[in-house]
């Protein structure tokens, strides 16, 4: 189904950094409707880089503003109070003061500090009963949870819990082609897992549901995280190609081609990685001589660690952050 013709959901990122960036940008490039996203991101002047580089879009800071991202405002009398108060800042574009309540609430602010953000919205997110997107690396969903238990007073029942999906995207959602795992509750219904997959595979090319948590934690090893990898790895290849004398611009253009006609090949290819490898490797050539110093330098071991590592970190970030308690 096109985005044309399904149901948009008023979709409210609760942070507006790199990541929040990088999905909002690309279901904007894919065609969502700049007037059922709100974002709310405690940096003005982030703020008004977003106002700059998606003009229309709302942006809300100040004490209030999470709250009434989720919330919403149906009276713009409210709003008007809350900006006189200075309290809350809209960004000067948005068309009215007038904010829907989010249908969607994506947690996109930093491990450190989602226990903070989630136990102020636990109220909201009880009673509005939105579906809740958590990008957050590391935290897991009962962790989750628990802030909105905690965050809320004790007579609303633990079934008042919203549903909530983890996601751990990648920056090349940016560009529309992200890789993305995902993770439901056992409150999600198979609606919100497609709400999850659509917003998610608007920027996605591979969307993954993973059926253990834990195996979240794998996909920030891999797909999270890799970018990186790549970019260091590009970054390796265009300083050696300088080093042997090659102007940067040139080394860069070559390697970033490179990286992509491979990527393609992998993915077009019915050969596995090995044998599209060999392909490219003819015996005492060029490539073997690479992969050689490659291997004698424990190449593949050391991407294993580096994955292995990613991946311990968001275990651990977890236990820091979450908490042992559930
Ligand atoms: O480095 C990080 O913690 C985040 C998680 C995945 C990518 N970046």
């Amino acid at each position: 189904m096109t985005q044309q013709q399904q149901h948009q959901a008023r979709l409210a990122f609760i942070g507006g950094g790199n990541m929040a960036e990088a999905i909002l940008g690309g279901l904007l490039a894919c065609g969502y409707p700049l007037s059922q996203c709100v974002v709310s991101e405690p940096i003005q002047a982030r703020c008004e880089f977003l106002q700059t580089k998606y003009p229309g879009l709302q942006t809300l800071s100040g004490s209030q503003a999470n709250q009434l991202a989720v919330n919403g405002s149906q009276s713009s009398s409210h709003t008007s109070e809350l900006i006189n108060d200075g309290s809350i800042h809209v960004n000067a574009t948005a068309a009215s003061t007038h904010f829907p309540p989010a249908e969607v609430v994506i947690l996109a602010v930093k491990p450190q500090v989602l226990r903070a953000v989630v136990e102020d919205l636990a109220a909201v997110l009880r009673s509005r009963q939105p579906l809740v997107i958590s990008i957050a690396a590391g935290i897991e969903t009962s962790a989750i949870a628990r802030f909105m238990a905690e965050g809320a007073s004790s007579d609303l029942q633990s079934k008042d819990l919203p549903p909530v999906i983890r996601v751990m995207p990648n920056t090349p959602a940016l560009v529309l082609e992200g890789a993305a795992g995902m993770y439901a509750t056992a409150e999600a219904t198979a609606e919100h897992r497609r709400v999850a997959e659509s917003l998610m595979g608007a920027v996605s090319k591979q969307v993954s549901w993973v059926e253990s948590e834990s195996l979240v934690d794998t996909v920030t090893g891999i797909s999270g995280s890799g970018p990186a990898y790549f970019f260091l790895m590009m970054e390796a290849m265009e300083n050696a190609g300088v080093a042997l004398g090659m102007d940067r611009e040139t080394a860069k253009a070559l390697t970033i081609q490179t990286c992509l006609g491979a990527a393609k090949m992998a993915q077009l290819s019915d050969d596995d990685l090995k044998t599209l490898r060999l392909k490219v490797t003819s015996p005492q050539g060029t490539t073997d001589a690479a992969i050689k110093a490659f291997e004698a330098g424990g190449f593949c071991e050391l991407v294993e660690k580096g994955v292995i590592a990613a991946d311990a970190r968001s275990r651990t970030l977890a236990k820091e952050l979450g908490g042992s308690k559930l």
